[in-house]
């Protein structure tokens, strides 16, 4: 986890979990987690099913009790966003569900929905879009809120190619303006095409992070290596 800081990158991290740890119903789905996020690009989180991607996301955003420590660097914790992995949408239009974010700055809503490829949507109710659609307006609503820290939970999972592409787009844009975005994703070719720091999870625990490109092309230890090469049941 600390080869993170060691990339030749020497501001600190965004936040760093310490020895964070979550049990429900007497299971140990996160465990003692240790990892420091950079504060700068991209940071992937990969792994098979069930490995606690998702709840990781979530302890580090405050929706599940959890004990260790995030340290967020410098005192109060960043503003952030979670984009789940099914939309969590409110059941008015789409504009209606940007105004809830950004009261009555239209030209903004206008803006963030045109760059997700919806703006001719915008009296549509959000439950009849498309799954993928969905996906693209919870997005936009996240970005909305203009946070420094974005946790993505499989961003492109239910999107055609041509979507995915579109929004891998704007999280670099994203990204170089300076927000820190945690994404989980199962397509690896993505984290080829995106990530700058890639981590490797199972069972709960971080089996490897470090320099996207140098994981996912020599994996170093045999939990990456075999989740890479398609061989790690979980
Ligand atoms: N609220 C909960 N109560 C009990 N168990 C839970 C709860 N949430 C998650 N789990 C369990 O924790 C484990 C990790 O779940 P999590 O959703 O984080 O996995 P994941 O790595 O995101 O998987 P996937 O790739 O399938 O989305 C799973 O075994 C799941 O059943």
């Amino acid at each position: 986890m600390r080869d993170f800081i060691e990339t030749g990158r020497r501001e600190a991290p965004r936040l760093t979990l310490s020895d964070l740890s979550v049990e429900i119903g007497g299971r140990v789905l996160l465990d003692r987690v240790e990892m420091a996020v950079p504060r700068q690009g991209i940071t992937t989180i990969l792994g098979p099913n069930g490995a606690g991607k998702s709840l990781l996301l979530r302890a580090i955003h405050g929706l599940i009790p959890h004990a260790g420590r995030i340290d967020w660097g410098q005192g109060a914790a960043p503003r952030q966003a979670l984009v789940f992995q099914k939309p969590v949408l409110l059941r008015r239009s789409v504009a209606a569900n940007m105004a809830f974010v950004l009261g009555r700055d239209h030209a903004r809503s206008h803006a963030l929905l045109a760059e997700m490829g919806l703006q001719d949507r915008a009296d549509q109710p959000a439950r009849r879009l498309s799954g993928g659609e969905q996906q693209r307006l919870a997005l936009a609503r996240a970005l909305a809120t203009d946070p420094e820290l974005l946790l993505l939970d499989e961003p492109t999972a239910s999107l055609d190619p041509a979507s995915a592409a579109m929004i891998e787009a704007v999280l670099r844009r994203v990204a170089a303006r300076g927000t820190t975005i945690l994404m989980v994703t199962h397509d690896i070719a993505q984290a080829r095409r995106i990530a700058d720091h890639a981590m490797v999870m199972c069972r709960g625990r971080i089996a490897e992070a470090g320099a996207a490109m140098r994981i996912l092309a020599a994996p170093a230890t045999p939990v990456a290596r075999d989740f890479l090469e398609g061989r790690l049941v979980p």
